[in-house]
C-alpha cells in the first residue's frame, strides 16, 4: 500500500493548520511525523484517515482518492490508532478487538470461527490475552492503549496509522508495541514524540513545524542537534548508539546550562 498526499491544506475556523504539504509514504515503509506541540502531525494524520478533509490538496491510496473509496473499502485498505480513545460505550477486551473484523463482514454478519482466531492471536501479540473478558473501561492506559494496538492488528489492512502509538505504555511495552509494528511489514505512517523511538523503527521522517513541513529525510539527516534546536527549541548531545547503530539522542535541559556544565561531561556520563 502507498500513500501520496500533495498540497494539503487544513484550515479550521478560518485558521490555518497545515499549509501545503506533501508527503508520501512508499510500500513497506515505516515514516515516522515529529515535531513540537501544535505542529499540526495530528491534524495531518486526521485528514489521511478521514475525519478532518482538507481544505485543499489530493490523498491518494494506491492511486485511489481516499475521499473516493467507500467507509467499508478505505477500513480494509487502512487502520487506525488514535491518540485518544476512540471508544465510546464500554465492551469487553475481545469485543473491541473483534470490532477489527467489521470491514472484512456483511451489514448483520456474524463473527465466524476465523474472525475469533486473528482476533486472539492479534491480542496475543500485545500480551493481553488474559484480559479478553475485562470491561475495556477498566483497564489502564497502556493496557487501553495495547488493546486498541490489537483491534488496528485484527483489520489486517495494509496501511496503519498510528498517532503517539507509544503514548502511556512503560518502557517494555514501547518497545513491544514498536517492534510489533515493525515486524508487520506493512506500510506505517505514524506520529511519534519520542525522538530516540523515532531514530531506532523509522525509516524516514517528516519534520513539521507551525503546520509547515520544514524538512524530511532519513533519521540520519533528521535527528541533528541543529534541526532538534530550530523545530524544538532544545539543546541535546546527539550520537550513534554503539549496539543499535542508531541515532541517540541526549536531551540538555536549561538548568544544566545554566550551570556551566559541558555538553561533553553531561554525555560522557558515569
Ligand atoms: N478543531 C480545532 N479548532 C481549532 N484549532 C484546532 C482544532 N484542532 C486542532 N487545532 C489547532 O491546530 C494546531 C495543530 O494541532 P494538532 O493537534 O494537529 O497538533 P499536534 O502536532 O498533533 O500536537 P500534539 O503534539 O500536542 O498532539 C494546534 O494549534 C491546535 O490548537
Amino acid at each position: 500500500m502507498k500513500l501520496v498526499a500533495s498540497d494539503i491544506t487544513v484550515s479550521l475556523t478560518n485558521k490555518r493548520i497545515i499549509h501545503d504539504i506533501g508527503m508520501e509514504v512508499k510500500e513497506g515503509e515505516f515514516v515516522g511525523l515529529i515535531g513540537p506541540n501544535g505542529s499540526g502531525k495530528s491534524t495531518l494524520l486526521k485528514s489521511i484517515y478521514r475525519v478532518m478533509k482538507p481544505t485543499a490538496g489530493w490523498i491518494g491510496l494506491d492511486g485511489d482518492d481516499l475521499y473516493k473509496l467507500s467507509p467499508k473499502e478505505s477500513a480494509r485498505r487502512m487502520s487506525v490508532v488514535r491518540q485518544e480513545s476512540s471508544v465510546e460505550f464500554d465492551f469487553s477486551v475481545q469485543e473491541i478487538v473483534m470490532m477489527g473484523r467489521s470491514p472484512h463482514k456483511k451489514t448483520f454478519q456474524l463473527d465466524s470461527v476465523e474472525d475469533k482466531d486473528i482476533s486472539d492471536k492479534a491480542l496475543a501479540r500485545v500480551d493481553m490475552s488474559d484480559y479478553a473478558e475485562r470491561s475495556f473501561f477498566s483497564l489502564s492506559g497502556g493496557e487501553k492503549q495495547r488493546v486498541l494496538i490489537a483491534r488496528a492488528l485484527a483489520q489486517q489492512a495494509d496501511f496503519l496509522v498510528l498517532d503517539e502509538p507509544t503514548n502511556h505504555l512503560d518502557v517494555r511495552y514501547q518497545l513491544q508495541v514498536m517492534d510489533i509494528v515493525r515486524q508487520l511489514g506493512i506500510t506505517v505512517l505514524s506520529a511519534l514524540h519520542d525522538l530516540n523511538i523515532a531514530a531506532m523503527y523509522c525509516d524516514r521522517l517528516y519534520v513539521l513545524k507551525e503546520g509547515h513541513l520544514v524538512a524530511s529525510g532519513s533519521p540520519d539527516e533528521m535527528l541533528t542537534s541543529d534541526l532538534i534546536r530550530e523545530v524544538f527549541g532544545v539543546e541535546t548531545d546527539v550520537s550513534v548508539h554503539p549496539i543499535t547503530g542508531k541515532k541517540q539522542i541526549y536531551f540538555i535541559s536549561t538548568a544544566f546550562q545554566a550551570k556551566g556544565i559541558r555538553t561533553a561531561e553531561v554525555s560522557s556520563g558515569p
